[in-house]
């Protein structure tokens, strides 16, 4: 039973769920993995980067699926591994954090990025340049910086100006990452795809073909990954450009098929 969203559109989602693209999940359990982005495909996306929140059932839901496919789901996210995890608390899912650049593996083990005193420097220069920009706001992810343009769009080039000379004070072990109302500078060393490939040589998603889900330019990475195993690349909401094989048509809408995939059988 729907207990949000009883659109017609919604409910045809629900019906193609078992026949749609993700029925598969149900049909070869032991086959797949499921990478699944965060903001924008699990969450809706909010006015700022604290104002999300975890919809009901979704940590259930998402145990549940994660048991039936043998612990093989993992999140993909832009975010930090401390910001996921609450979240989706009590869940501790398998994570990669910051666009791929730190793993928490299925066994607990973590791969972290040490942040050096210089990018500390400067964070702390971006916040200061930024001050007085009404609207913009600089996230603080530890090992990567998002300067956020949502609430200021009239801010957006200065930000790509100020972010572009940030990125060359930081070095080349980090790269520019551009998203929705975001430019953010994260460590180069891997990228969603890469992450995607590393869980991939590790159980239980050793041996298994991959579904990615996300609805960003950081995802398509991920996208690429899974069309080049033989897997599935799901994009959320239209995009002009992707490299994804199918569209969900929002997060509302990927919620509610995972729910069904989730349910008893
Ligand atoms: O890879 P994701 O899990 O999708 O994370 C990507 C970025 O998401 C967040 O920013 C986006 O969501 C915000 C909250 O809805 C929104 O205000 C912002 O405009 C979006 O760009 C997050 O703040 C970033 O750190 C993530 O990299
Ligand atoms: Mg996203």
């Amino acid at each position: 039973m729907l207990t949000t969203d009883t659109s017609r559109e919604a409910e045809a989602d629900l019906a193609q769920a078992a026949d749609g693209p993700l029925g598969i999940l149900l049909a070869e359990p032991d086959n797949w993995a499921l990478f699944l982005d965060i903001d924008g495909t699990l969450i809706d996306l909010a006015e700022t980067p604290d104002g999300v929140s975890t919809p009901p059932g979704l940590v259930e839901n998402l145990d549940r699926l994660s048991q039936r496919l043998g612990g093989a789901l993992a999140l993909v996210t832009g975010r930090n591994l401390p910001f996921a995890d609450q979240l989706f608390a009590p869940l501790s899912l398998p994570i990669a954090g910051l666009h791929g650049a730190e793993r928490r593996r299925t066994d607990g083990t973590l791969d972290l990025v040490e942040e050096d005193d210089a990018f500390q420097t400067l964070k702390r220069s971006l916040t200061r340049v930024t001050v007085d920009w009404e609207g913009v706001i600089i996230e603080d992810k530890g090992a990567a910086v998002a300067a956020h343009f949502r609430q200021a769009p009239q801010w957006e080039q200065s930000l790509e100006a100020v972010m572009a000379s940030a990125l060359e004070a930081a070095g080349p072990g980090y790269t520019l990452q551009r998203g929705k109302m975001v430019i953010e500078i994260r460590p180069s060393r891997a990228s969603k795809g890469a992450a995607v490939r590393a869980f991939l040589e590790e159980a239980p998603f050793a041996g298994r073909k991959p579904i990615t889900i996300g609805d960003d330019l950081t995802d398509e990475a991920m996208f690429k990954v899974a069309n080049d195993l033989g897997g599935m690349s799901i994009r959320v909401g239209e995009a002009d450009q992707t490299e994804a094989q199918a569209i969900i048509s929002s997060a509302v809408h990927l919620r509610q098929i995972l729910a069904q995939l989730a349910q008893p059988s």
